[in-house]
């Protein structure tokens, strides 16, 4: 396998979120589960995304985890390598963007990076460097609140520079209206002045285009599912795709009882979670209880035992901001979330055991949880559920599962009924 293009994303929903949209514009995407073990067959493909559990580990972590990534695939032929992180940038000073893009830049032997996470179909543009959340910059967006990784600035350029230890340039949208010429001549430019780094502004899918076709010849990116647009459109332009990949198959209907967890506590997956109370039975977990030691995946694990066989249920650990930052100041950020993310995998591990084949989970860091208990090693890509969350097939499983990763504010109200309608 020759790849055209390899991707290394900082976490599992994240990494779905970019294999749909290159399969949507028309390269083959396998999403990989961490590097593949050696010898490991996977099916033919024009891109892999290779997908870690890298965005809230201790930088030096995530720094050495993606640089095994990215030497796989550059191993398969990739020439560019994407870093694949939040559309909302999601990060702390003390990283984990600027230290692994720093490492994969300097492994390119590239003397600069562009970087935009801009992804307009989500509502994410970039302008003068500032990233926005529909109308309201990210800083006054619920990613304010987010449990793990408030954003209080939404200047990227300065988000970056406090990450990165080379200084940071800006790529304006007066620059990427004149063109890919003009963007690559700004990134020559930005580097001869000894910028590690150019947020690139982008607020329609056409500036992404323009972006793609700037950096394509580069070895190495960082951006979300926006640039992943941007670069596949410029290698199937380039004959590089197979462009009738959009088709994606699910293959064979899987069968077996059904469930959702949600463990994101974004605004969008509460209101997702107060809908499904509507069309099926909803256990919302006590986490103050689970702290305190409470078995609550023995409870949750009856509660669903009890109802599988009619339909599907939701168990979900999703809380609003006050109730978080309550259940934090008492436990720890860390100790909180990883309590919870454990015993969503754990009760994940329960349904698998008790017939659940179809399971669709909301939360970045939840899923990554979920898939590594269950063992998950690779997923091949089915039809769109919402922008950014597609279908997935597991790969290399004897008996298959679908699966649904919902990263944290994705999706409409109505998204857990319409995946699991999908899902068959
Ligand atoms: N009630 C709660 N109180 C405190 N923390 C919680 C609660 N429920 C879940 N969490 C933790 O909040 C974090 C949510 O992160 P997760 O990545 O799963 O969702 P997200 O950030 O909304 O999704 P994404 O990363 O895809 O945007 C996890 O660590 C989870 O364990
Ligand atoms: O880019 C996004 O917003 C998502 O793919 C994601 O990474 C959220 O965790």
């Amino acid at each position: 396998m020759s790849l055209a293009l390899g991707c290394v994303a900082d976490d599992y929903t994240g990494a779905s979120d970019l294999a749909n949209t290159l399969t949507k514009a028309g390269l083959r995407t396998i999403q990989t589960i961490g590097v593949p073990e050696e010898g490991r067959a996977l099916p033919e493909a024009d891109a892999v995304v290779v997908a870690l559990k890298s965005r809230s580990i201790p930088a030096g972590q995530a720094v050495a985890r993606s640089r095994e990534a990215e030497a796989w695939l550059r191993a398969r032929g990739a020439a560019h390598v994407m870093f694949k992180v939040c559309s909302t940038f999601d990060s702390t000073d003390a990283g984990n963007i600027g230290p692994v893009m720093d490492a994969l830049r300097a492994e390119a032997g590239a003397a600069i990076a562009l970087v935009t996470p801009a992804f307009p179909e989500t509502g994410r543009s970039v302008y003068q460097g500032n990233l926005f959340v529909g109308s309201v910059p990210l800083n006054e967006s619920p990613l304010k609140d987010h449990p793990l990784n408030p954003m209080r600035d939404a200047n990227l350029v300065r988000v970056l520079g406090r990450q990165s230890a080379s200084p940071v340039g800006l790529i304006d949208t007066a620059t990427v209206a004149r063109g890919a010429e003009a963007v690559a001549a700004r990134l020559q430019a930005l580097a001869a002045e000894g910028k590690g780094a150019a947020i690139a502004d982008a607020i329609f899918d056409s500036d992404l285009e323009t972006l793609g076709r700037a950096i394509i010849a580069e070895k190495f990116s960082v951006g979300a599912s926006g640039l992943g647009l941007g670069l596949a459109r410029a290698l199937v332009a380039d004959g590089r795709g197979t462009q009738d990949a959009a088709g994606a198959a699910v293959g064979e209907p899987v069968g077996g009882a059904a469930a959702c967890l949600a463990g994101s506590c974004s605004q969008a997956t509460l209101q997702q979670v107060a809908a499904a109370e509507k069309i099926m039975p909803v256990m919302r977990l006590d986490p103050a209880r689970l702290l305190a030691g409470a078995d609550v995946v023995a409870e949750a694990l009856a509660f669903a035992a009890e109802r599988l066989a009619a339909g599907p249920v939701l168990i979900a650990s999703s809380a609003p901001p006050e109730a978080v930052r309550a259940l934090q100041a008492e436990h720890g950020v860390d100790a909180a979330g990883h309590a919870i993310e454990a015993a969503l995998a754990a009760i994940a591990e329960g349904l698998v055991a008790r017939g659940v084949r179809r399971l669709v989970v909301a939360g970045g860091e939840t899923s990554g949880s979920v898939v590594d208990r269950l063992g998950l090693t690779a997923f091949l890509l089915g039809p769109e559920i919402a922008a950014g969350v597609p279908v997935l097939r597991t790969a290399g499983r004897p008996e298959p599962m679908l699966l649904a990763l919902k990263s944290g504010n994705f999706g409409g109200p109505d998204f857990f009924g319409r995946a699991l309608d999908m899902m068959a």
